[in-house]
């Protein structure tokens, strides 16, 4: 069954938590962004799993070393997903794997910044990753001409589980589904919601519908 994660991307745990406390009921992924864990530490990653046991707690890492070392701190804080960016060389994400296993928990690739990042996610899927985040950022969305339909035709070719990140909204939900993925990403299109709770419920209905 396709998931729903909420992408935090806010910069203090008290934020995060308030976040998290509205729209937790609809959502079954919790991620902790990569601006919030270099703001607040390991200490969010405790806090939010705390308050939520029940939900998918995804620290987004973006590690490109010490791939076994780091995946093991996020693991050890409470996280049952972390991210290791895909550019990096197979013996990071190895090692990340290997920490996953002994913690009982996933490794999550993610694409951003990979050019051919449907080549990537195949070869990264051979790892014993949970799967592959197809991932245009905050910055690369910002770039003139970005469509989020890129990553939706991606999802079609893979044939490997992904997720999709980068401008995720009430508009394209239901194309994302439609690409069969495995989770579906929104960071923006709650966090940034006059009522997030509202938004979460309306992505959540539309996601499922789809
Ligand atoms: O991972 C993200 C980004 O690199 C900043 O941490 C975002 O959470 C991800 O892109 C999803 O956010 P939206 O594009 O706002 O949905």
């Amino acid at each position: 069954m396709a998931k729903l994660q909420v992408a935090i991307d806010l910069l203090s745990t008290k934020e995060a938590l308030e976040l998290a406390a509205k729209v937790a009921p609809y959502v079954d992924i919790i991620e902790l962004g990569t601006p919030l864990i270099k703001s607040e530490g390991l200490a969010v990653i405790k806090a939010m799993k705390a308050a939520h046991p029940d939900k998918l707690v995804f620290a987004d890492f973006k590690t490109a070393d010490t791939g076994e070392l780091e995946a093991g701190m996020a693991f050890g804080a409470g996280a049952d997903l972390v991210t290791i960016l895909g550019s990096v060389d197979d013996a990071t994400i190895i090692g990340a794997v290997k920490a996953a296993k002994e913690h009982g928990k996933g490794v999550v690739v993610d694409t951003i910044g990979v050019k051919d990042r449907v080549k990537r996610a195949q070869e990264v899927s051979k790892l014993g990753v949970e799967f592959v985040e197809l991932h245009a950022g905050l910055d690369e969305q910002a770039l003139p001409g970005y469509s989020i339909q890129v990553l939706i035709d991606e999802a079609k070719r893979a044939g490997v589980p992904v997720s999709i990140a980068g401008g995720v909204n009430l508009k394209t939900i239901a194309a994302v589904k439609q690409a069969g993925v495995a989770v579906a990403v929104a960071g923006g299109a709650i966090y940034g919601a006059a009522d997030p709770a509202a938004a979460a419920k309306e992505l959540r209905a539309a996601f499922d519908a789809a």
